[in-house]
């Protein structure tokens, strides 16, 4: 990655237009009580870069939420490019000519880096979908981006390269105003260095550029102009060559702030080693060796991606890191040894691993240390309140009340909540990655105080940061890291920001760019698993696939004539209705929803089938037969996304409900069972072509036409996207929810359709004949690879599902064993594909997955600020 310094503001880069690329007027934003943002007022030109700044909680995401049109302002008007945004939408800021980078990023990490480049370019600025890994190939490396395939889970990539990525397609589509939002937050020197040279060149082309972030030293080097904002308020427009970084920061607290790093007493030759590591390795991380002493604060510095992040996992007793790691004599060898030991690691993935997003402020500032909080056996509420009433005050974070769920509070202030949990439990042993990424310089300040006062205690601090000026400033120690060994040890007090960068860019002049994305990828296992992950579908479809083998083997085994003709069609009519049925909920279930009314929808549709398709023949009857399933399905569809999208209602809960009313309307209709088929229609449907049934044969094509849609097409991977993230998804201009409207739509036809198909075999209007299917309607997509998180799975696996159910219920009666068994044993499989399917990534299918699902609130959330 080369590094650019010389990107000096200049006059003579700014191309005035005549109107203004944005003009904010009196914009306010309130939650509840909370006032995010009061009177807001800016103005850019194109070609101007203009940098928001303001204290955690100042309101500047929030702002920058309104211009994007992810919120909806309570008052007040944006205006860009001369038009005023009327709908508060990603997509109608988008048309205006908005781009963001959010403060959060907005990359789905189960799509490759291609698709997210695709997804995220306007219809008219990208290419055909068969084209995208080349035309994304090119994006990458026209903006220096080198390391990376376009072909790449995006998952697979570390954080900073994430960021450097989704600048680059800002970049790249030329909008009239880019908004980046705390965009180098994860970068180091040069991937600041290169979002600098980024954001110079696109002014240059004209665009206006909305610059936020906590790092004045970018400000000072990009910025024309500043505006600052304090507990929402705007204060004021500045010049940038008007004011000292000093001006700045008092400013933005309202008083005068000192800057001074705190000072270190330096740690006496004698102080006890706390923690030790010897031949600690994982993927790129070879064979370190560290100890880490009472009293002191080690820094791990390092170009992005050259380990330090994997020796902070490891020296936290991460599992799958090799080596042997011990405190005082005992050894460590999980996370929660290394805890009970005072070893706590903070991730710097904070969103993900650092705090409970749903829970309240409160209840994350408490977690680490109830037991202290308890009387008489149980948490005692007064003293937990006053046990966060003094982390709140302590570290000044912004809050509405300490009820509110974390996710609510800005970016910085989350930050701080995780710190000060970290440290309540006064460790022994404290390991930070990013200790103040998103924080003001204020806050900055009481980090440093906070972590130096840990060290000043006894206890061992080691701290991982892309600032090189940060771990030159607080640190006693920093370990230089390179290709993920340690190179050389740097004397806190004497190194610099100026030697600690040369120290690892000597070694960096020969790395490979592509390390990061290597020793990143290496967190997750070596090469054979990262092959696995990345076709984890299709080896789901194999897996699956060898088990309907061995099960086959295993019945024709027990009874030669299993391999008949007659029971191979009869296998096949049993699994038609199903396979039919777990497309339906297959529909939902990759937008992220679920769909419990689809037996009771089949069972409608076959007894209105019982009124209107009962004689005739000829292609009316066909026509009759499909109109009445369809509108049945229709109908149930459409109350499921009046219920689910419209009123909100969660989705579980909903589709009960009209479970509830689509069997009761049958049964009224068709108290018992009456009203015999058409048998014309009867004959269609249990049509035989060799040993299978016809309609399998018509089906299996219409699935992998349109597994081939979802997963190689455009349209496809933006329905996918919306199941995926639909925060991030709505955020890309991708309708979320008209797609989950149609998904529940399509879901009922196709219930309706399963109705018919499940017509062949009943002959008869029977209400109830559908009830079996609700179960299984879930359970054979899952089977197939399908997440209950959305975005995963496959048509040709809801096949694969339904013949493996087909089949175990074939074999039941073959054992000699009760029916119920099959019922238990499609319990029983569903459980084992969704432990089988479950894993730790970025998105799940497994227990933990169903259980989000149930709790979950339908359509996508407001966007938490700043999360
Ligand atoms: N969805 C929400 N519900 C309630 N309060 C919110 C919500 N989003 C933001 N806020 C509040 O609005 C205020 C401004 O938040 P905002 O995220 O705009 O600050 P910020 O200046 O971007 O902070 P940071 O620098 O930490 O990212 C904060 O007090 C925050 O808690």
């Amino acid at each position: 990655m080369s590094a650019n310094r010389t990107t000096e503001p200049s006059e003579t880069t700014v191309s005035r237009q005549d109107g203004p690329a944005l003009r904010v007027t009196g914009l306010r934003k309130e939650y509840g009580p909370v006032v995010a943002l009061a009177d807001a007022r800016l103005a850019l030109t194109g070609g101007e870069i203009h940098a928001l700044v303001g204290e955690n909680g100042s309101g500047k995401s929030t702002l920058v939420n309104l211009v994007s049109g992810t919120v909806a302002p309570t008052a007040g008007s944006v205006e860009i490019a001369g038009q005023v945004l009327l709908r508060n939408t990603p997509a109608a800021a988008a048309r205006l000519g908005v781009m963001t980078v959010f403060q959060d990023g907005s990359m789905l990490p189960e799509l490759t880096v291609g698709q997210n480049l695709y997804i995220g370019t306007r219809a008219d600025q990208r290419p055909r979908y068969h084209q995208v890994d080349a035309w994304a190939q090119e994006l990458l490396e026209t903006s220096g981006i080198t390391g990376v395939s376009s072909r790449t889970a995006t998952r697979e990539i570390p954080p900073g390269d994430r960021q450097l990525i989704e600048i680059a397609r800002a970049v790249h589509a030329r909008p009239p105003l880019l908004i980046l939002d705390e965009a180098t937050s994860a970068l180091d020197a040069s991937g600041v260095d290169r979002v600098m040279d980024m954001i110079v060149r696109s002014a240059a082309a004209g665009s206006a550029v909305l610059f936020v972030t906590h790092r004045l030293g970018e400000v000072f080097r990009v910025a024309h102009n500043i505006s600052v904002l304090r507990d929402g308020e705007w204060q004021s427009t500045v010049p940038a060559s008007s004011l000292s970084t000093g001006d700045l920061v008092d400013l933005m607290a309202g008083t005068s702030v000192g800057l001074d790093f705190p000072v270190r007493p330096g740690v006496p030759a004698d102080a006890p080693v706390v923690l030790t590591g010897r031949g600690l390795s994982q993927g790129n991380l070879k064979d370190v060796s560290l100890d880490v002493r009472a009293g002191e604060v080690l820094g791990l510095a390092g170009a992005d991606g050259n380990g330090q992040g994997l020796l902070l996992r490891a020296l936290g007793a991460n599992a799958g890191a090799g080596g042997v790691l011990t405190v005082g004599d005992t050894e460590l060898r999980s996370p929660v040894a290394a805890k009970a030991k005072g070893v706590v690691y903070l991730s710097g993935d904070r969103k993900r691993e650092s705090l409970f997003p749903t829970l309240s402020v409160l209840e994350n500032l408490t977690a680490g240390v109830l037991g202290r909080l308890r009387e008489n056996g149980l948490v005692h509420p007064r003293r937990e309140r006053e046990h966060a009433r003094e982390q709140i005050q302590a570290f000044g974070i912004r809050v509405g009340s300490p009820a509110q769920p974390v996710s609510f509070l800005s970016g910085g202030n989350q930050q701080k909540v995780a710190i000060s949990r970290a440290l309540s439990d006064a460790p022994r042993v404290l390991l930070v990655d990013e200790p103040t990424q998103g924080v003001d310089v204020r806050s900055r300040m009481d980090i440093y105080r906070t972590l130096r006062a840990a060290a000043d205690a006894g206890s061992a601090v080691v701290v991982v940061s892309s600032d090189a000026a940060e771990l030159a400033g607080i640190c006693d120690r920093i370990a230089v890291m390179s290709r993920g060994r340690i190179i050389t040890e740097l004397d806190g007090p004497t190194a610099t920001e100026d030697s600690i960068v040369s120290a690892f860019a000597v070694e960096s002049e020969v790395v490979d760019p592509a390390s990061s994305a290597a020793v990143s990828a290496a967190t997750s296992g070596g090469s054979v698993r990262r092959v696995l992950r990345a076709h984890e579908d299709l080896f789901r479809l194999g897996v699956l696939a060898v088990v309907l083998v061995a099960l086959f083997s295993y019945a024709q085994g027990v009874n030669p004539s299993f391999s008949s003709a007659a029971s191979i069609y009869n296998i096949g009519l049993l699994a038609l209705p199903l396979t039919v049925a777990a497309v339906a909920q297959f529909w939902v279930l990759l937008v992220g929803g679920i769909d419990i009314a689809v037996g009771a929808t089949m069972g409608l549709s076959l007894v209105a089938l019982s009124f209107t398709a009962t004689s005739g023949g000829g292609a009316m009857l066909a026509v009759v037969a499909v109109v009445t399933v369809v509108v049945c399905g229709l109908l149930v569809g459409a109350l499921n996304a009046l219920l689910v999208e419209g009123a909100k209602i969660v989705a579980v809960v909903a589709t009960i409900a009209t479970m509830g009313i689509a069997g009761g309307l049958a049964l009224v209709l068709r108290p018992t069972a009456a009203g015999l088929l058409s048998p014309d229609l009867l004959t269609w449907l249990t049509h035989q072509t060799g040993a299978l049934p016809t309609l399998t044969l018509v089906l299996v094509p219409l699935l992998l036409v349109g597994d081939w849609c979802i997963w190689r097409s455009g349209p496809g991977v933006r329905l996918r996207a919306a199941g995926l993230q639909p925060n991030y998804a709505l955020r890309l201009g991708i309708p979320v929810r008209r797609l989950r409207v149609a998904s529940y739509l399509a879901c009922g036809v196709t219930a309706g359709l399963a109705g018919l198909v499940l017509a062949g075999s009943v002959g008869t209007g029977e209400a109830t004949a559908g009830n079996d299917f609700t179960l299984l309607s879930m359970a054979a997509p899952v089977l197939g690879g399908a997440s209950l998180l959305g975005g995963r799975g496959c048509l040709f696996g809801c096949l694969l599902g339904g013949l493996l159910l087909a089949l175990s219920n074939t074999i039941v009666p073959m054992l000699g064993i009760s029916d119920a068994w099959s019922f238990m044993i499609v319990g029983i499989l569903t459980v084992v594909a969704l432990l089988a399917y479950s894993r730790g990534g970025e998105n799940t299918s497994g227990v933990r997955s169903l259980v989000i699902r149930v709790l979950r609130r339908p359509g996508p959330a407001g966007v938490p600020s700043g999360a």
